[in-house]
């Protein structure tokens, strides 16, 4: 049997990857590593619930605009549904329903009591005003209104969204059931119940896993030479963190473009230019121009690919030549250049652990709202940190003992543990 996407998605395009066909595939190969039965299987291929709404917006010249938002809710069996919600042109039901199988793995891998959901709304956020964003917010939140909830599905920053949207969903959701409800969001300002370290807490997570992966080669951080791909909230955190540490950053890009410097970068002061210019670095003294294309084939010893999908494919593995490929996005390595890294050699750090300090420091939030005592920036950062080593270790631990790769280490794991709570909850025989 092949593990297929079980959702009428969109259909197939020549060179079109279709993001559940591959998720489906690594659960799959996850299935047959644990010898799962494919009954098991075909219950975890399937989200439990899908949502699609009409966001009718009225946009400021007066023309009404009706968008469709997705909320896919792929798997409760360890907790509420944890997830993003992603604004970018790009999203489709079936990324959407992708990412949300990944959250489920993720969460369990980090062992954090979460399943795994994850929203979205196909537009370009830059594209509308502060207020035309902060209607099709709200109107997308109260139309998923009975389906969300503290105890139930829980929503986060993604791509295209930040606490400013958190914020608008926090007050939508707390004005419709009529009282405070801080806990529906996490990534939320600190003003209304947020985390200290929530901002940064992917990028910190993404800079311990590849400063351990480092070390594990017998490489040290300082010196290494780093290209990111995407300057967003991942990706931006990431440089910095990982510039502090002494690693020379020679390459960042956003999606206008990328700049290069042979000697390293000087993050500060790109960060300073970065705000001044619409989040572009585009033009930034003492660095070249270089495309998002040719900035994946730099020499390095770590690539980062910090913005979407699908960007490492079978057309230009064969030109990576970074040593580590440290997944900061989710899913950016499709299935063939995977295989192809691995044959390689090339040390693929899977999207699932090493993103995976943002639904950490979330559930932080989600914890100390519940018990209503917020922690300094210290504890955060101590508690996530010992999440993601722990996390590390036992995937370096699982591939070295199995002989498998790091993320089919990751997948058995995460897996694993969603299997053994269905058994243990009686769902199965
Ligand atoms: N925000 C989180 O807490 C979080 C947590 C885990 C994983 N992720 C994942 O990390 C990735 C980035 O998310 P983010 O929150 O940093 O988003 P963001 O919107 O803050 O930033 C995205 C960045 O990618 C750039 N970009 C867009 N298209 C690009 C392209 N084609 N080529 C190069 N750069 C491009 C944008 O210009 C921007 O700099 C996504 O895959 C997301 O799912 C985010
Ligand atoms: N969108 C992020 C964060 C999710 C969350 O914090 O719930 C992710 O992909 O992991």
């Amino acid at each position: 049997m092949v593990l297929k996407s079980p959702l009428p998605i969109e259909p197939e395009t020549p060179g079109h990857i279709c993001p559940l066909d591959q998720a489906c595939s690594y659960l799959q190969d996850a299935g047959k590593e644990l010898n799962l039965d494919p009954g098991v299987l075909a219950i975890l291929s399937h989200p439990r619930k899908v949502v699609t709404v009409s966001i009718p917006v009225k946009l400021d010249n007066g023309q009404i605009q009706v968008l469709t938002g997705h909320r896919v809710q792929h798997s409760d069996i360890l907790g509420p549904y944890k997830g993003g919600i992603r604004y970018h042109p790009a999203v489709t039901l079936g990324e959407v329903s992708a990412l949300a199988m990944l959250m489920t793995w993720k969460c369990a891998l980090l062992g954090i009591p979460y399943g795994g959901a994850k929203g979205g709304i196909a537009i370009n956020p830059q594209s509308y005003s502060v207020g035309e964003l902060e209607r099709i917010t709200r109107r997308y939140i109260s139309e998923l209104i009975k389906d969300i909830g503290p105890s139930v599905d829980i929503p986060a920053p993604d791509m295209g969204t930040s606490a400013r949207e958190m914020a608008w969903m926090m007050d939508t959701y707390s004005v419709n059931v009529g009282h405070a409800v801080p806990g529906i969001v996490t990534g939320k300002p600190l003003s209304i119940g947020g985390s200290l370290g929530r901002e940064k807490a992917t990028g910190r997570g993404v800079m311990i896993i590849v400063r351990e992966a480092l070390a594990e080669r017998g490489k040290p951080l300082t010196g290494a030479r780093v290209v990111i791909q995407g300057f967003g909230n991942v990706g931006h955190a990431a440089a910095e963190l990982l510039h502090q540490l002494g690693a020379k950053i020679i390459a960042v890009s956003t999606g206008a473009g990328g700049i290069f410097a042979t000697n390293g970068l000087d993050i500060p002061a790109l960060t300073a230019y970065r705000a001044k210019n619409h989040r572009s670095v585009v033009g930034f003294p003492q660095a070249v121009a270089i495309s998002n294309v040719d900035l994946l084939t730099l020499p390095c010893d770590v690539l980062i690919p910090a913005a979407l999908e699908n960007q490492i494919t079978r057309e230009n593995v064969n030109q990576v030549q970074a040593e580590i490929v440290a997944e900061a996005a989710n899913g950016p390595v499709t299935l063939a250049a995977n295989q192809s890294l691995e044959a390689r050699g090339v040390t693929v750090l899977p999207d699932i652990l090493t993103n995976a300090g943002g639904v950490v420091v979330s559930y932080l939030e989600w914890v100390q709202g519940l018990s209503y005592v917020f922690w300094d920036e210290e504890r955060v950062n101590h508690e996530m940190e010992k999440l993601m080593l722990q996390a590390y270790h036992q995937v370096i631990q699982q591939s070295k003992s199995r002989q498998i790769s790091l993320r089919l280490a990751a997948y058995t794991l995460g897996v694993g543990r969603v299997a053994q709570a269905l058994a243990d909850r009686g769902l199965y025989p």
